[in-house]
């Protein structure tokens, strides 16, 4: 017990690995662990598994690319999911997954800090569950896994003039529908997957949106010749170079789209299949917004 009353603190020793975070990384790697008899705890901050999912994304998500791709391992999607299944569904297989492995993550638990004690082979990681009254926990392992995902902290930009702005600033991971902007002027800020999706969205509700995009773009249709682009791409990767697979993928793109720059989007210099594996940028696959930018109701 630590000196403080309204705080009480214990140390266990966990035989295998203790992995931090509940999403579908750690519970596909806590599942494998499983599968090998290799037993495992998952530390979890938030309430709930896969909390981004559930607790930080607009209404209309949806994969962007076909459930074949996104599955975990030993569990499929059922098959009479859609092709690119709801954020609902995802969900719901994640669950599934979690019940069929008997994952149980500690929920409201966060790691505070780990260390590693070179001398002992062993790290120390600290737990902190509770809101007033701390519980701590510090977990003895000698494997740590860190499962935290790329986007789960918010970036909020400084912008001048944002304190007497008189509306309302939202970071997407709060937004959930364009249904409480109707009939009001928005600028959505940046044109990732989520800024281009969130302008459709708020387009589909009667709000008028304006997009600002500060660089270049790779705007790909998300299906092409009836197949998803992702698919595509991965297949053509097997037989041809990726420069090669890019200009395809380019001139497709030109092709249904036409001409990205006369909409404000310039293409970068090097091709979307490139550029992602050089610098992890994300081509934005689109499901619709390009039309509306071309045909006016997003600026
Ligand atoms: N259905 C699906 O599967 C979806 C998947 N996703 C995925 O989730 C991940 C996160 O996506 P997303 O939320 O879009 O975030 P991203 O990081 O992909 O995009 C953020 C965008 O905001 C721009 N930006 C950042 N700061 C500023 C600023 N101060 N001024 C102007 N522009 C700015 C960035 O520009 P710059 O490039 O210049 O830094 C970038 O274009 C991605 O991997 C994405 O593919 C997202 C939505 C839906
Ligand atoms: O949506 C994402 O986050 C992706 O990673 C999608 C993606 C990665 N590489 C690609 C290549 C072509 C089309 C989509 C993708």
């Amino acid at each position: 017990m630590t000196a403080q009353s309204s705080s009480s603190s214990r140390c266990v020793c966990v035989p295998g690995p203790v992995n931090v975070g509940a999403g579908p990384s750690g519970l596909a790697e806590a599942a494998c662990l499983k599968e090998k008899g290799v037993p495992s705890i998952i530390l979890e901050r938030s309430n709930c598994i896969a909390s981004l999912w559930q607790l930080k994304t607009y209404d209309r998500l949806r994969l962007h690319l076909p459930k074949q791709f996104c599955e975990l391992p030993f569990m499929g999607f059922p098959t009479d999911f859609p092709k690119y299944p709801s954020k609902k569904q995802f969900v719901e297989y994640l669950q599934c997954y979690a019940n069929k492995f008997d994952i149980k993550p500690r929920f409201n638990e966060t790691v505070q800090r780990a260390e590693f004690d070179s001398k002992l082979g062993l790290w120390q990681v600290k737990g902190v569950a509770g809101d007033g009254k701390k519980q701590i926990t510090e977990h003895v392992c000698r494997w740590l896994i860190v499962v935290t995902g790329e986007n789960a902290e918010a970036v909020v930009p400084k912008i001048e003039g944002m304190g007497e702005f008189g509306g309302s600033i939202k970071h997407t991971s709060l937004y959930k529908s364009g249904d409480e902007y109707r009939g009001k002027k928005v600028l959505v800020v940046g044109c990732g997957n989520s800024g281009m999706e969130v302008c459709l969205d708020l387009c589909n509700q009667n709000a008028k949106p304006s997009l600002v995009v500060r660089d270049t773009v790779h705007v790909l249709p998300r299906e092409m010749l009836g197949k998803s682009t992702f698919g595509l791409s991965m297949w053509l990767l097997k037989w041809l170079p990726i420069r090669f697979v890019d200009r395809l993928l380019l001139i497709v793109s030109w092709l249904m789209f036409g001409d990205t720059s006369r909409l404000g989007l310039d293409r970068p210099r090097l091709g979307p299949l490139q550029l992602k594996n050089l610098s992890g940028r994300t081509p934005v696959l689109d499901v619709g917004t390009l039309a509306k930018i071309k045909s006016g109701p997003i600026k």
